[in-house]
């Protein structure tokens, strides 16, 4: 997904010739965005290049919260933010991105083929660049990658791309670490000798910021610094709450610039980057059930998810939710709810955006762990709803 934030150019043509095997970043049927506030135009240079911040961090970790921070600050660029989501979960990214920080936006295009890193390398570079001659120049893109990618192979394509004279380039890794969940993330060891991912987007990282300092005591974050510090001997190390970071200290970084992109090459050396999506037994389950639950039943249906741990699948393991995302709606609140989890830890959120009086009501859930079992976790929820309704 693309979102744009900034003055409007003037409208465009939709069409435009599409290139053999490019990827097409495509407008978003958006409901729910709200007009976006006025901005003060500046016209870009025409030829300076574009900086790329590659956001990388661990399921759940807070991207899309320094995101979101990014964007709230920044008020005199014009940037495009990509959201590099995966799988069927993207329906519900955009709504719930929407949710956060629509009225920021100015225009959302989605990446056709999906997951950036594995689509074919330098044409995910290739749709930004086509995107560009249509929308004119932005004066910066943030790229956020999935919990689960190895920034390796997003990097790499701008180190292919850097020979290839492009109009953009990367300005710097930054990593986003859970200080709670970090730990756990960063030491768990993977099956068959595979590398763990959490290890991976910290290695590469120029800038490593340690999140959610609200949730740990101080020798905890100083256990996860020291264990990030014996990763990374050389990236900068950040603590924030609520991703809230001094931007001139994660952006225009220059992190390649001198060398051109040799020390990026270099960097990539060290890590083989052929696998974009390490581990193979996580997945992501997507499901809609039409309806409205009680509060109360919610939480119960949370609960024994993460914290009594009593759901099983159909062998009889354990289900292991990482990653919960849900828009939800709860019986006599009309506004839309937003359940937001990291493994046990989880809230709800009431949004400002209110339920149709026309329409019916829904919820719609992403999950992403082991042994999940759509089936069984829809019909769970189904139970939970009092009207029990279903669309798939
Ligand atoms: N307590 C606490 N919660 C936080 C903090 N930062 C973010 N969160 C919460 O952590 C959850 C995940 O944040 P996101 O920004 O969506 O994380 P993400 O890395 O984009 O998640 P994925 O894209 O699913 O991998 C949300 O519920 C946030 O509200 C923090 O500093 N403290
Ligand atoms: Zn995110």
């Amino acid at each position: 997904m693309l979102r744009i934030s900034g003055p409007r150019e003037e409208e465009e043509e939709e069409q435009e010739e599409e290139e053999e095997d490019c990827p097409e970043l495509v407008p978003i049927d958006l409901q729910q965005q709200q007009p976006p506030p006025p901005q003060k135009e500046e016209k870009p240079d025409p030829f300076a290049k574009i900086p790329v911040t590659i956001i990388t961090g661990y399921l759940g970790a807070g991207k899309t919260t320094l995101l979101n921070y990014i964007l709230t600050e920044q008020h005199n660029k014009r940037i495009a933010v990509i959201l590099n989501e995966f799988g069927e979960g993207s329906a519900l990214e955009k709504s719930l991105a929407i949710s956060q920080g629509g009225d920021l936006f100015e225009e959302w295009l989605e990446l056709r083929n999906g997951c950036l890193c594995c689509s074919v390398k330098d044409n995910g570079l290739k749709a930004i660049e086509n995107l560009m001659q249509k929308k004119g120049k932005f004066d910066y893109i943030l790229l956020e990658t999935t919990g689960l990618a190895d920034p390796g192979a997003v990097a790499s394509m701008f180190w292919v791309d850097a020979e290839l004279g492009s109009d953009i380039y990367l300005d710097g890794i930054v990593s986003v670490v859970d200080s709670k969940y970090g730990l756990r993330h960063l030491t768990e060891e993977k099956p068959d000798g595979l590398i763990n991912e959490a290890v991976r987007q910290v290695a590469l990282a120029d800038i490593i910021i340690i999140n959610k300092t609200d949730l740990v005591a101080e020798e905890e974050l100083i256990k996860i610094r020291t264990i990030i510090r014996s990763i990374n001997g050389l990236g900068k190390i950040l603590d924030t709450q609520r991703s809230r970071v001094d931007l001139s200290k994660v952006l225009d970084l220059h992190s390649f610039d001198s060398l051109s992109g040799i020390s990026l090459q270099k960097k990539l050396q060290h890590m083989q980057t052929t696998q974009p999506h390490l581990d193979k037994s996580i997945v992501t389950v997507t499901f809609e059930v039409l309806g409205s639950t009680t509060e109360e039943n919610l939480n119960i249906f949370i609960q024994n998810l993460l914290w009594e741990k009593t759901v099983k699948n159909k062998a009889d393991n354990t289900m292991e939710v990482i990653r919960l995302k849900g828009l939800v709606s709860i019986k006599d609140k009309p506004h839309q709810v937003i359940v937001q989890a990291v493994h046990e830890l989880y809230d709800l959120e009431e949004t400002p955006v209110k339920w149709k009086e026309d329409t019916e009501r829904t919820n719609r859930l992403v999950l992403i762990g082991r042994n999940l079992d759509k089936e069984i976790l829809k019909h769970l929820f189904i139970d939970t709803v009092t009207e029990k309704q279903v669309s798939s």
